[in-house]
């Protein structure tokens, strides 16, 4: 399958005192057209930086140092902000964890989907406003004019979310990033907002990118999976593969900290320590100080991400 998004040796970081502190440190992937890949690790692993890298929408003081973004044959992390405006929101959309963050408060619903529609289409007022309403259908909005007037604090969290999907859809991107779109809501509405995900996703044929801590969701909604730690990537495998073998003890440690369907109050297990913060990283492998495997080797040198086969890269020195 072809990709439609490379992400080759990506630096990122910020300057701290004339230093520069790495947040993400040659990261390397890629997104396949049509797939669902997902991205996992613990919180402050670097994958929202992934995702705002892709999206140009990187705090002030973060900054990509090297490397390049490539989506549609062109290198985003060398294009201007004007430049970036255009392909956000058209070709890359993203949903976030928390639709209040996004949505404005003082503008209906019908209005700010009109509004993204304006600025990305050349559809004239009464095309938008048709058009508003088949996306509120489209995803799953009971009463599409009745919500249209709607404010976004009149609606649920569900609804809310519902609403941030029509607005990354309204101008078909070719690609949908979501940063735990889910969390934020109840279990029982999580798995609807997950299948309309994954409906959209088989009927418009975009590639999404879903940044997630939850591995039961990974398993029911992604084809293949990038594990992160420390702002790198450690792992790369097919769903499939990850799970039936999983490889790095990262890797291993987060599937047995994961709690499993049937099996009533087990002890999880947990991964001692935290993930290290940017200012303190450790020589060697960055996981070496909560691995159990871990030897002189680990600490002292860096392994790199190589190939396994069948699509499969892992950065350690103990595995085969
Ligand atoms: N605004 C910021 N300024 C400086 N550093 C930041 C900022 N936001 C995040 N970081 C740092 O960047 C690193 C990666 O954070 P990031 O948010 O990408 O992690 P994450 O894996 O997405 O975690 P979470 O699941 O909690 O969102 C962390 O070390 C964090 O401290």
């Amino acid at each position: 399958m072809e990709s439609i998004l490379e992400i080759r040796e990506l630096r990122v970081g910020k300057d701290h005192d004339g230093h520069f502190q790495a947040i993400l440190d040659n990261v390397n992937f890629e997104v396949k057209q049509g797939e669902t890949l997902a991205i996992v690790g613990e919180s402050g692993c670097g994958k929202s930086m992934t995702a705002l890298s892709i999206m140009g929408l990187l705090p002030r003081a973060i900054q990509i140092a090297s490397g390049k973004v490539i989506f549609g044959g062109k290198d985003l992390a060398g294009l201007s902000r004007k430049e970036i405006d255009q392909v956000r929101g058209k070709d890359i959309a993203m949903i976030f964890q928390e639709p209040m963050t996004s949505l404005n408060p003082s503008f209906t619903i019908g209005n700010q989907l009109s509004e993204v529609l304006k600025i990305h289409t050349a559809l004239q007022p009464n095309e938008r406003k048709e058009r508003v309403l088949e996306l509120l259908s489209q995803v799953g909005i009971p009463d599409p004019a009745g919500k249209f007037k709607s404010y976004p604090h009149e609606l649920s969290g569900g609804m809310r979310q519902r609403v941030m999907i029509a607005m990354a859809l309204a101008c078909n991107p070719k690609m949908l990033i979501a940063d735990e779109p889910t969390t934020a809501l109840d279990v029982t509405i999580q798995a609807q907002v997950l299948n309309l995900l994954s409906e959209i996703q088989s009927q418009y044929q975009m590639a999404v990118m879903l940044i997630t801590h939850d591995l039961g969701v990974v398993a029911e909604t992604c084809q293949r999976v990038i594990v992160m730690y420390a702002g790198q990537v450690i792992e790369e495998a097919s769903v499939e593969d990850l799970f039936e073998q999983p490889m790095h003890p990262y890797t291993i440690g987060l599937m047995q900290s994961a709690p499993r369907l049937g099996v009533a109050k087990e002890k999880l297990h947990v991964i001692e320590g935290t993930v290290p913060d940017i200012r303190d990283m450790p020589t060697g492998c960055r996981f070496h100080p909560r691995c159990e495997s871990a030897t002189d080797l680990c600490k002292e040198k860096e392994p790199q991400l190589e190939e396994r086969g069948h699509g499969r890269r892992v950065r350690c020195w103990h595995t085969a």
